[in-house]
């Protein structure tokens, strides 16, 4: 069996072999080799469609390959109880976010993901949850809004919050899903800001970012994977992954992409 000849690096944090997602006739993923480390951190970028969300579903031990293995800290997805996993993951995604009640106090949409639940309903949560909840809101640009409720956000605001309660359980790993989507530029340029600041930190957990712009990489992400049609186009560390080559292959369309103080620009030639 294809399981026995996994090489387990245990000291990874994830771990994809040979990965197949399969839904019906359609490939969602194909053949995806990938491992993160805990130092790393990586942009996942491609068009609609190319399996970015897929991707990070099984990172987030939320989705069982049809074939193939994937380890997340050492533990192979199908021999680990995921619920131990999951407080380990901090995951930020439009699937997750349409579920928070817009009823729900700011404050408690952080600090409930310590007790991995959507909506407060009766938990009693200590004085040091919600102080970390605040500190993490003003981490993120939000602090003056841990009294309002979720509802009365706007998109920007919203997809802070839920960094930071992707944050909340001080994670080994974090998965953000289009972290920068729908932010007007001021909001993303702030946002992004604040992720180079995360990348920086030497306490931080290993991050996974998915995007479709290169504009929205933040500074200091290290490495960067190409996905097309289920498709690994290229991996690796950043500088050498995002050409101008790579990401025309990516995209389908003749890119020129161009590097200033860190950042990546691209359009079309
Ligand atoms: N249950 C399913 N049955 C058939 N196809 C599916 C199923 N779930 C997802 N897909 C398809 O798999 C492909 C990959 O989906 P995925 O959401 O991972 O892509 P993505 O890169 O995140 O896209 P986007 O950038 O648009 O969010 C898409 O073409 C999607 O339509």
């Amino acid at each position: 069996m294809a399981e026995t000849e996994f090489a387990l690096d245990p000291d990874a944090t994830l771990q994809l072999e040979q990965v197949t997602v399969r839904r019906g006739e359609k490939l969602l993923l194909d053949q995806i080799d990938w491992t993160v480390e805990e130092d790393e951190r990586w942009v996942v970028l491609g068009p609609n469609g190319a399996g970015k969300t897929t991707m990070l579903q099984l990172a987030a031990a939320n989705l069982h390959p049809t074939t193939g293995t994937v380890a997340i800290f050492g533990e192979r997805l199908g021999a680990v109880d995921v619920f131990e996993l999951r407080p380990r993951i901090g995951l930020s995604s439009a699937a997750l976010a349409q579920r928070i009640p817009g009823s729900e106090l700011v404050s408690d949409v952080v600090v409930s993901a310590g007790y991995s639940v959507l909506g407060r309903w009766r938990e009693a949560y200590g004085r040091l949850d919600v102080r970390r909840a605040k500190a993490l809101l003003e981490r993120f640009g939000v602090g003056g809004m841990a009294d309002r409720t979720y509802g009365t956000l706007s998109e920007g605001e919203r997809k802070r919050v839920q960094i930071a309660r992707a944050m909340m359980t001080d994670p080994e790993l974090l998965l953000l899903d289009e972290p920068a989507a729908g932010m007007d530029l001021g909001g993303r340029e702030d946002l992004l800001r604040r992720l180079s600041h995360l990348a920086a930190d030497a306490l931080a957990p290993a991050i996974v970012l998915v995007t479709h712009h290169v504009e929205e990489i933040p500074v200091g992400f290290t490495h960067a994977m190409l996905l097309r049609d289920g498709r690994i186009v290229a991996q690796g560390l950043t500088s050498s992954v995002l050409t101008s080559e790579h990401l025309s292959e990516t995209f389908g369309l003749p890119l020129r992409i161009e590097r200033d103080a860190g950042r990546f620009f691209a359009r079309a030639v």
